[in-house]
């Protein structure tokens, strides 16, 4: 099986990887979890352009040698910071949902988050803690984190990251409720406007057992525990 015969246009990095995995399975397992980068031709194209442009009209001399790359950087970095449009988050979900009994509170817990403001486009970055009560099924731990990266690899608002993480836990799943908390720094406030240095933005968003009190207050002490 030929790897560059699976990279058409458009693909996500979480595909890639997955294509990554079923190609070197077999054949070389230390490269199973080895990260490919692709990047769309015309786009980076198109983007490095406006970029250069953008640094031309700032004053810069696009020519020296520091800068010559720079658009074409910022071009395929913007172009991972937001690659969270290009993957399903129910998907990712549903490739690993199992039929079990448990009906406790799951808790995936401090999952870093690095999202891009979309009111400035520039990053705000914390922790999302996420939890589940399953009614029936229970979803691969790491799908969680991957449904968070989903939505923060996106240009966001913090309250609609929070809640579509929420959203789609809950639909797809179908527990006895979700519970999300993001705490994050937005740099936005720091670098630039009211130049706070240590304010943090706290959203949280729950449905179903979550809502009840006695729930919702086991889940922010079980967050709140910190491990030694
Ligand atoms: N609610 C919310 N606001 C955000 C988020 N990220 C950035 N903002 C805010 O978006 C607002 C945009 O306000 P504007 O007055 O249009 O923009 P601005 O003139 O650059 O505002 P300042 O940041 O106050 O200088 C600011 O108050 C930001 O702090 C977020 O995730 N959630
Ligand atoms: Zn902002």
């Amino acid at each position: 099986m030929n790897l560059f015969s699976f990279l058409k246009k458009n693909q996500s990095l979480y595909e890639i990887n997955e294509i990554t995995k079923m190609c070197n399975s077999g054949i070389n397992h230390s490269n199973v979890y080895e990260r490919i980068e692709v990047f769309d031709e015309e786009v980076t194209e198109e983007l490095s352009q406006n970029y250069k442009n953008i640094l031309q009209v700032l004053g810069e001399d696009v020519s020296r040698e520091g800068l010559n790359k720079t658009p074409e950087r910022v071009a395929k970095a913007m172009q991972f910071l937001l690659q969270g449009y290009k993957t399903d988050p129910v998907e990712i979900l549903r490739s690993a949902m199992f039929k079990e009994d448990y009906r406790q509170m799951v808790i995936v817990k401090d999952i870093e988050i690095y999202s891009m403001c979309e009111h400035h486009l520039l990053p705000f970055f914390g922790k999302a803690h996420v939890a589940y009560i399953p009614n029936g099924t229970i979803t691969g731990l790491s799908k969680i984190a991957r449904v968070v990266d989903v939505f923060a690899r996106r240009l966001q608002v913090q309250e609609r990251l929070t809640s579509q993480i929420k959203d789609c836990i809950q639909d797809t799943l179908k527990p006895l409720g979700v519970a999300v908390v993001i705490e994050a720094q937005h740099l936005c406030m720091q670098m630039r406007g009211i130049q706070k240095q240590h304010s943090i933005t706290t959203t949280s968003d729950f449905t179903g057992a979550f809502q009840k009190d006695a729930t919702r207050d086991e889940f922010i002490k079980l967050i709140s525990t910190k491990f030694s």
